[in-house]
């Protein structure tokens, strides 16, 4: 057993690093809006500003898709479109549950954007027996009694735990028996998967405090520069390119700092 955090090599067996992978959404929300605006052909430099990389690491990162672009007109963008979703696997429909449907699982539920992506909400499961039955997002609640036959039943293999931090690592011991195998965790606690269970946490506070960290920093530069001192380097968040991207307990935010 290993505590909750994304248990993968720092490069994937198909050479592509985790780095890179972790960039390929925001390359691919880019590209979606250029697509949307019917744009045919997107320079490097023009993409890098809109996913907020650095443009010699997106040709690094396009270079391991084998996407190199043609020297003059750029990256056909309905072609890097398929190739970025065919390499994050949202070619294929992902059914997914979301457990704990409270204020925020059921935020969650109504976000139009998991679909659009490729992830169907499968089921909506909250132990509180006056829920079942009830719509939310006009799917019905299903009680935790149910948790195991629908994981079978949908072939699920993503679970969301939206429940009190209590019963978030319970939830998950059930989900990961009946054969879920990631995990996007928005409860405020550590959890404990074994190998091959990938664990993603989204923490808005620990996002907040960072930024404050930074806040900070800013003020504390400005008093020293009308010191006449010397600012100190500001260190930022990094993880989009991959310098940092491990949580302070080690699991693996997904929200990643721009
Ligand atoms: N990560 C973030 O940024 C973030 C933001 C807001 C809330 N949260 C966390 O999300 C969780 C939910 O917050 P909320 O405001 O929706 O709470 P809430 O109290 O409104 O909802 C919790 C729901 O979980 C259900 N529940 C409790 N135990 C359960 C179990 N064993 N199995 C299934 N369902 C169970 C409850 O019946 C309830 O419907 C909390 O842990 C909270 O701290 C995280």
């Amino acid at each position: 057993m290993a505590t909750g955090r994304t248990h993968r090599p720092a490069t994937r067996s198909r050479g592509i690093p985790e780095a890179t992978v972790a960039r390929l959404p925001l390359y691919l929300r880019a590209l979606t809006a250029l697509s949307e605006r019917s744009v045919p052909t997107v320079s490097s430099e023009e993409l890098a500003a809109a996913a907020g990389v650095n443009s010699a690491k997106l040709r690094k990162d396009f270079s391991y898709l084998g996407s190199y672009g043609t020297r003059g007109v750029g990256y056909d963008v309905e072609y890097l479109v398929y190739q970025i979703s065919r390499e994050l696997g949202l070619t294929q429909d992902w059914p997914v549950v979301i457990v704990g449907i409270g204020n925020l699982g059921a935020a969650l539920a109504n976000y139009g954007g998991f679909a659009s992506r490729g992830f169907r909400v499968a089921a909506l499961i909250d132990a509180d027996p006056a829920m079942a039955g009830k719509p939310v997002a006009g799917i019905p609640v299903r009680h935790t009694d149910e948790l195991e036959k629908i994981i079978e039943d949908n072939g699920v293999s993503i679970g969301v735990i939206a429940t009190p931090a209590g019963a978030a690592q319970p939830v998950c011991d059930r989900l990961v028996a009946a054969g879920v195998t990631s995990i996007l965790n928005f409860a405020p606690t550590v959890l404990t998967v074994p190998d091959g269970v990938d664990v993603r946490k989204v923490d808005l506070s620990i996002e907040l405090q960072i930024l404050a960290f930074h806040e900070q920093r800013k003020a504390g530069e400005e008093t020293a520069a009308g010191d006449g001192a010397v600012p100190a380097a500001t260190p930022r968040g990094t993880a989009a390119d991959g310098s940092a991207d491990q949580g302070p307990d080690g699991d693996v935010p997904a929200v990643m700092p721009a």
